[in-house]
């Protein structure tokens, strides 16, 4: 019950004073009425009625009130509505004050003859008194409702020193002259005295009084509370003890400033928490070392400046983006894989990465990365400290570099070329190639530094060192030695040939004069060593020492010369050098001459091409094959002048062939690779059939599988015009190669000539006759002429011809002949007898 209500038996009780107006409505005025109240399921239950209605009749009543609805508060009715005898002709709705409705006055009459209007009168008087009586018994209800909840009160309210006194912390109120008229109990126990009835001068001194006197007026010239914070260790700092003090002005029920309230509490903890975090945030932003912090999804959340000086990002631009914005693209997705897993299961990864930075360029960082978790040991942010580490990476660099390389010259030193040199070695075993060692020595260097000075020496040194630098391969080493040693390493090696040439070129650099600072000149030899791999040794220290002894050898033959380790190695070159500069002379000496092998028609055994083979008839040495010096052509830059006589001749000849109504197919010529990468080559050759004229089609230019393959773009240019002007392509010693069906596709061909060594392995082994048996059928599958070469035995070209080779060349036939002979063999040829079993 609250006093909202009315309590039910004061209303019963009341109720009765209500009866003697009934008695007046129902004797004098003929109405029988009834007063009614909602109960607390809205229903409408009789309260006090005219002692002629039954309770039937009365209920009967409420139930016809309640199907009228009398009010918009729906009456709820449980029961079925009942024929009523009773009709109320008059409903009052009864208010309680605070506008609840209470209940209905209900008048009706007991035969349907409409009531008096007194009756109605009566009524209407009886309604007022009745919400008059409530209001009076709602207000008795308001008065024990309050006497009730002030008793409580007191009861259970402790005092206001009690009540400050249970608080943590300092509670205190000041008059406004500054006197302590309140305080609670921690404040005596801490100050050591009651502060009532003093001010603060009299228990702080004048300093700490006049602060705290200003921050008190302060909160009364403000009318607001102020806060201020305080060192409660003054003395002593790191103690940090820190109170905060909140300052209201007191207002009287008059609205007036009447004193200052203080409430002070310790706030030490989130002072700590303060400075923690402060210092955290000055070491984030101030250190310089880069940080970025990423929430659990891998999205950047904070960088600080360092970042930004490392990476070039500024934050709000990697604010959001992912890290793989720093991505070198150095390594796989295992490298990653692994750092991700070693952050999520161990929470941590460190290491050296490579980074970029965002124009680009890449840098090194030590990189720690760590995970942070939650209280539930679930991941939160992932936080990457990392520092660019391109100065030490550069710095053990150049430490690296000086510890393998000669600081005058910047030529690697005696450990780094031994190094080298072990790597060479395995390459060449691995690739079964030769490599050379070359030991160079400057003749009577003692000299010039004794003579000229050090520094004259060290400008030798370097300039013989830029050299000799300048004139091998970026795959060779050159290297210091000592004093004025230098080892030059030359891989690949072809033959010691070779090795003769390189050598020659090396000694010939010191030819120049050296031009000195000072403007001097000077003239200087050398003598050099070569030892040979593998023939002179299988490992570095070896070749080194046998490399070592050739030289001095050199040096003991009179100097400014070169010795091999071997003799007849010795021997060799110099007979390589001589021929050397023999050729020079040959074409000039028009010593060049051609001979022609015939090319046959395995079917009709008929002559159906002619290869043009070139010899040497050397004056002192005979005939040479090309195997003696084409080679040494090519790297003597005379292959083109060569290649040019040879098919000038075969040409010439081919002309003079038709001339006589010689048949022959086609004079086929071979080409080196250094004619074909002339631009103007297809002009050269133009021009050549144009003077001896000889038509292009008689022509077939044979091009080597091997260097195909080498120099594809340049080559297949000059074929294609070539092929346009309707001169036959040949690829020659097909087989060597690795040239693809695709790639064969791309070339101009109109021959295929299958290799000797697989002509050979025909009679030798199964696996050669498959080999041939595949290239036939894919030059057959090009639409090419497919041609054997090196054919020596029936059972080679039988086999041939069952497997669709067409044509053959071999000393089966005939071997190479010379212009008379082959013009024999061609004059002969009018009746062919067929060479093999049909
Ligand atoms: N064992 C054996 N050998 C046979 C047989 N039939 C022919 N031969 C040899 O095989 C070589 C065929 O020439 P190639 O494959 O073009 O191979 C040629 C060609 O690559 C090159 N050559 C020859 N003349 C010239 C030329 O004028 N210019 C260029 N650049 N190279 C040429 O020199 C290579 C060797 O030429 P040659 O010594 O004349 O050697 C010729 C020939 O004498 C046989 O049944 N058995």
């Amino acid at each position: 019950m609250d006093y909202q209500q009315v309590e039910l038996s004061k209303v019963h009780h009341t109720a009765k004073q209500w009866l003697p107006s009934l008695q007046i409505l129902e004797r004098s005025l003929g109405a029988h009425a009834l007063i009614a109240y909602l109960d607390h399921d809205d229903a409408l239950q009789p309260l006090v009625a005219s002692a002629s209605l039954s309770a039937e009749e009365q209920r009967q009543l409420l139930h016809e009130v309640t199907a009228r609805r009398i009010t918009e508060t729906s009456f709820a009715s449980n029961a079925e509505p009942a024929t009523a005898d009773l009709t109320p002709q008059r409903m009052i709705e009864l208010f309680l004050p605070t506008q609840a409705l209470f209940g209905v006055l209900c008048l009706c009459s007991g035969d349907d003859s409409p009531l008096p209007e007194e009756a109605l009168i009566l009524a209407d008087n009886l309604a007022a008194r009745i919400q008059r009586d409530l209001a009076l018994l709602q207000q008795d209800c308001l008065n024990e409702f309050n006497r009730q909840q002030g008793q409580l009160q007191s009861e259970s309210l402790p005092s206001l020193q009690a009540f400050i006194n249970s608080i943590e912390g300092h509670i205190w109120i000041k008059n406004l002259d500054g006197i302590y008229v309140c305080a609670n109990h921690n404040v005596s126990r801490d100050w050591g005295t009651s502060p009532i009835g003093k001010n603060d001068l009299q228990l702080f001194g004048a300093e700490r009084s006049a602060i705290f006197d200003a921050a008190d007026r302060n909160a009364i010239r403000s009318g607001k509370p102020i806060v201020t914070e305080e060192c409660a260790d003054a003395d002593d700092p790191d103690q940090n003890r820190w109170l905060e003090t909140i300052k209201s002005p007191v207002i009287s029920e008059t609205g007036e400033v009447v004193g200052v309230i203080g409430m002070t509490r310790n706030i030490s903890q989130r002072k700590a928490f303060q400075d923690q975090l402060s210092l955290a945030a000055t070491v984030f932003a101030n250190s310089v070392e880069g940080v970025l912090i990423t929430d659990r999804h891998g999205t950047i959340i904070e960088v600080n400046n360092a970042f930004t000086e490392i990476t070039g990002y500024r934050r709000e631009e990697a604010i959001s983006l992912n890290p793989r914005i720093l991505k070198s693209g150095r390594y796989d997705n295992g490298f990653y894989e692994t750092m991700w897993q070693s952050l999520t299961q161990e929470g941590q990864w460190q290491g050296e990465l490579w980074n970029r930075r965002k124009d680009g360029s890449l840098y090194p960082q030590m990189t720690t990365l760590s995970a942070v978790y939650d209280d539930h040991r679930r991941i939160r942010y992932y936080v990457a400290v990392f520092a660019d580490i391109s100065e030490q990476k550069q710095a053990e660099e150049r430490l690296a570099h000086m510890a393998y390389h000669d600081p005058l010259t910047g030529l690697p030193n005696r450990a780094k070329m031994q190094a080298e040199l072990k790597l060479a070695i395995e390459r060449a075993e691995e690739r079964q190639q030769q490599m050379a060692v070359v030991f160079v020595d400057v003749d009577h260097f003692k000299l010039i530094n004794d003579s000229a000075g050090h520094l004259v020496g060290d400008e030798v040194l370097c300039e013989v060192a830029n050299r000799l630098k300048q004139q091998v391969r970026q795959v060779d080493t050159v290297a210091r030695i000592g004093g004025d040693e230098f080892v030059v390493l030359l891989s690949g090696i072809p033959d010691s040939q070779a090795a003769t040439a390189v050598v020659s070129k090396l000694m010939a650099l010191f030819e120049r004069p050296f031009e000195l600072g000072s403007g001097d000149q000077l003239r200087l030899t050398s003598s050099l060593g070569i030892a040979l791999f593998p023939q002179d040794g299988r490992n570095s220290d070896t070749l080194l020492k046998h490399a070592d002894s050739a030289m001095y050898r050199a040096k003991q033959q009179g100097r400014n010369s070169f010795s091999f380790f071997t003799q007849s190695q010795n021997e060799r070159s110099l007979e390589h050098l001589k021929l050397q500069s023999d050729l020079h002379d040959a074409i000039a000496n028009h010593e060049l001459h051609l001979n022609y092998q015939p090319q046959y028609d395995l079917a009709s055994n008929r002559i159906v091409g002619i290869e043009a083979l070139i010899r040497w008839h050397h004056p002192r040495l005979g005939v040479l094959g090309p195997a003696r010096f084409i080679n040494m052509a090519e790297r003597m830059g005379l292959i083109t002048d060569i290649g040019l006589v040879v098919l000038t001749q075969a040409c010439h000849q081919a002309s003079q062939w038709l001339s006589q109504g010689l048949e022959f197919g086609r004079i086929a010529v071979n080409v080196a690779g250094p004619q074909l990468l002339r631009r103007d080559f297809s002009d050269e050759v133009q021009a050549v059939l144009k003077q001896t004229g000889c038509p292009a089609s008689a022509l077939e230019l044979e091009v080597t599988e091997n260097f195909l393959i080498q120099n594809p773009d340049d080559a297949i240019r000059n074929l294609n015009q070539l092929r346009a002007l309707g001169i036959h392509i040949a690829i020659d010693d097909f087989g060597t190669g690795y040239s693809s069906l695709s790639y064969l596709k791309r070339l101009p061909l109109t021959t295929l000539k299958i290799d000797q060594s697989f002509v050979h392995g025909i009679s030798v082994d199964a696996d050669n006759q498959v080999i041939a048996k595949a290239i036939i059928s894919m030059g057959n599958s090009l639409s090419l002429n497919v041609i054997a070469e090196g054919v020596e035995t029936r059972e080679q070209a039988q086999f041939l011809a069952e497997n669709g080779c067409e044509q053959a060349q071999g000393f089966l036939f005939s071997r190479p002949v010379n212009d008379s002979a082959i013009l024999k063999l061609l004059t002969q040829q009018t009746d062919p007898q067929p060479l093999l079993q049909p």
